[in-house]
């Protein structure tokens, strides 16, 4: 395994993203298209009810707590532009005039209406004051209520926006993963030998949230950060564009420093990532090799690479926050420094009277909110980055398939040939992993039914290779292989792998029940069956040694039983399957003689009246086979039964020997 935790990939970030990959993203979007508008319309209505509330403000200043004087007011402008503010009642309210009677020296009489300064309204009892003011108090309340509603709904809006919009991201993400995990599964071997593991898992998890992060992320930058900007700057410059233009004079400062940023923070954020999964790979390395670096002492070099990469990290993960430590604050300075020219010259407009302070409060709230979204937008480019990257690796993983090609002429359905299996030949057969390095040559052996074939050889022989183009993992390069006369590649090859049972070098156990390993429907399984299966896999003595029989879950695909075990399991496992054709490659892994003796027993009764293929490393387990092939650089170098070879004195003869001296040692 190369664990390189798709970082790797991680070269891809910051390329230019084409609009394909939009165009890609929306299908998976379209199931979801009502949640999707929902959630935008959501996010407007809140966008708008964050522009309100300000404006409320506004209007509370204005109307309620210092009323700007109606155009229809009796005094004119030069006697207004009075160094004292006043406060203008009507005198056709009944309440206002006996106020106005009462404390006549304080007022200012013309035609229905009366004015007081402001200076003089502490002269009031606060009794009468309240019933002078009490059109204004009852706006203000009123106000209050509207702003109370709105902020209520925010609440709402929020809640309902977040809940829509997570949904659906986690609903494209179910599907995305189902789609990939399809997509990986049907794939044939080459595929798995090019991927390393670490990135299919990659692909599957990290790269999938990061898609949520894309939809997520993309709806809060678009339909928030920049609704929320231009609709401020709209309400900027509708208030009174000589503030708004003085505020927006800052912009080009704050636009340099936020694609500074960006930038600074994409490069070590992009620099992090990397370093993070390369420790990763380093971990899954250590804890897959531990016994190899314990056995061989190297756990001081292995801890200096990871000292190496950790103390990288950190640097950079210092890096990136000095990058965010500098780029806040500057933002918020500029946040404030845009404020204090707001004070300085809308505050000068207001003393002019050319803006009512209603209006000020509310350009402060407003420029306030201003420097938010470009902050958010600064920090949510990267992520936008990195999901369009992972979008970009997850559509080039779904784009790369290596699935067979369904066979030109299948099988006729009715085809008596399709149902039992009578002969296996190989023909001339010569197959390449890599090409030009040919790993077998002319291979051409036949099995009747019942018959056992026994392919022996030097490690490298070529023995494997065979039991893989029997299963169709790969094509051979030149000549056929026939099952009942008819080439592979016409085989539907799920009905061929349904009536073939594959026991593999290194016993394969899933963490799951022993039942559910051995059976593929452990409910249709009745006893006898179970029992029978378990006695001719010699299983019993272990299914009664473990605590919850046969239904003891494996922990770690079986990591706490023997390799003995292991293969007796796997050999149960084939026998459950009543297959027509066994392929067999036997374990090398070393095992007592004892535990030998009782898997050839098991071996014997899987094979027993099958059609059988099997790779034999123990060359006793080849003895009883009908015909014995032994391979040599790929080529049949003799072919035989034992008796045949051992006359020979040839190659069978002299493993033998060797073997026997071995055994012998
Ligand atoms: N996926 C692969 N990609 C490239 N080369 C491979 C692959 N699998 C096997 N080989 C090479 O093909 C040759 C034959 O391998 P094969 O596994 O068939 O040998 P074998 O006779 O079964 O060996 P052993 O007895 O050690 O299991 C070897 O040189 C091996 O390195």
């Amino acid at each position: 395994m190369r664990g390189d935790y798709g970082y790797i990939e991680e070269g891809l970030l910051g390329k230019p993203r084409d609009l394909g990959l939009l165009k890609r993203l929306l299908p998976l979007l379209r199931p979801y298209r009502r949640l999707l508008i929902g959630s935008v319309t959501l996010v407007l209505m809140m966008t708008l009810i964050n522009l309100t509330l300000p404006y409320l403000s506004k209007v509370a200043i204005d109307r309620y707590i210092v009323p700007v004087p109606a155009h229809t007011t009796p005094w004119p402008d030069q006697e207004m532009a009075d160094e004292r503010r006043y406060l203008t009642v009507d005198l056709r309210r009944e309440q206002v005039r006996q106020v106005v009677e009462r404390f006549d020296h304080l007022f200012e009489r013309r035609a229905a209406a009366a004015r007081i300064a402001y200076a003089d309204l502490a002269r009031l009892p606060a009794e009468d004051l309240r019933r002078l003011r009490q059109d204004q108090i009852t706006g203000l309340g009123w106000v209050v209520l509207f702003l109370l509603v709105l902020v209520v709904a925010d609440f709402a809006f929020t809640f309902l926006q977040r809940v829509i919009m997570e949904r659906a991201g986690h609903r494209v993400m179910h599907d995305l993963r189902m789609r990939l995990f399809e997509h990986i599964q049907q794939q044939r071997l080459t595929f798995f030998t090019r991927q390393p593991v670490a990135r299919l898992v990659t692909r599957m998890t990290n790269d999938v949230q990061n898609m949520h992060e894309l939809f997520t992320t993309f709806a809060s930058m678009v339909f928030r950060d920049i609704f929320m900007l231009l609709g401020i700057a709209a309400v900027l410059l509708a208030l009174n564009w000589r503030i708004a233009l003085a505020v927006f004079a800052l912009l080009p400062v704050v636009v340099w420093a936020a694609v500074r940023f960006s930038r600074r923070a994409r490069e070590v954020f992009r620099a992090l990532r990397v370093k993070v999964a390369q420790i990763n790979g380093h971990m899954a390395e250590t804890i897959e090799g531990i016994r190899t670096i314990q056995t061989f002492g190297r756990q001081e070099r292995n801890f200096a690479r990871f000292a190496d990469l950790n103390n990288e990290t950190l640097r950079l993960g210092m890096r990136e926050i000095h990058v965010f430590a500098l780029f806040m604050p500057l933002i918020e300075v500029l946040g404030l420094l845009a404020l204090a020219v707001l004070v300085l010259f809308g505050g000068l407009q207001v003393l002019d009277n050319r803006v009512s302070l209603g209006v000020l409060v509310a350009a402060l709230t407003y420029v306030r909110m201003f420097f938010r979204p470009i902050r958010d937008l600064a920090e949510n480019y990267n992520i936008l980055q990195n999901a369009m990257a992972s979008a970009e690796r997850i559509f080039s993983l779904l784009d790369t398939d290596t699935r067979l090609p369904r066979p030109a002429e299948a099988l006729d359905a009715q085809d008596p040939r399709k149902d039992r299996l009578q002969s296996i030949a190989l023909e001339r057969v010569s197959f390449a992993y890599t090409p030009g390095e040919p790993v077998l040559r002319e291979v051409s052996f036949t099995a009747q039914q019942g018959q056992t074939v026994a392919l022996v050889g030097p490690t490298g022989a070529g023995k494997t290779s065979v039991l893989n183009l029997l299963q169709r993992f790969y094509d051979p390069d030149s000549g056929r292989i026939r099952i009942n006369g008819v080439d592979l590649r016409h085989w539907d090859i799920r009905r061929l792998r349904g009536m073939t049972a594959l026991v593999t070098q290194e016993p394969v156990l899933f963490s799951a029940t022993l039942r559910e390993n051995i059976f593929a429907r452990p409910d249709q399984a009745d006893e006898a069956t179970v029992t029978r299966i378990l006695q001719a896999a010699h299983c019993e003595a272990l299914v009664q040694r473990l605590p919850l029989g046969l239904d003891t879950h494996l922990e770690k695909g079986g990591a706490s039983l023997s390799s003995g075990e292991r293969q007796l399991i796997t050999i149960a496992r084939a026998l459950a399957r009543d297959a027509q054709l066994i392929l067999l490659d036997e374990a090398t892994s070393y095992i007592d003689s004892q535990t030998e003796a009782v898997i050839h027993k098991a071996l014997h009764n899987l094979i027993a009246g099958r059609t059988c293929v099997l790779v034999a490393h123990r060359l006793s387990t080849a003895r009883s086979a009908d015909r014995i092939l032994v391979l040599h650089q790929g080529r049949v170098a003799e072919a035989g039964d034992h008796r045949q070879l051992m006359e020979r004195r040839g190659l069978y003869w002299r493993l033998h020997r060797q073997e026997e001296k071995r055994a012998a040692d």
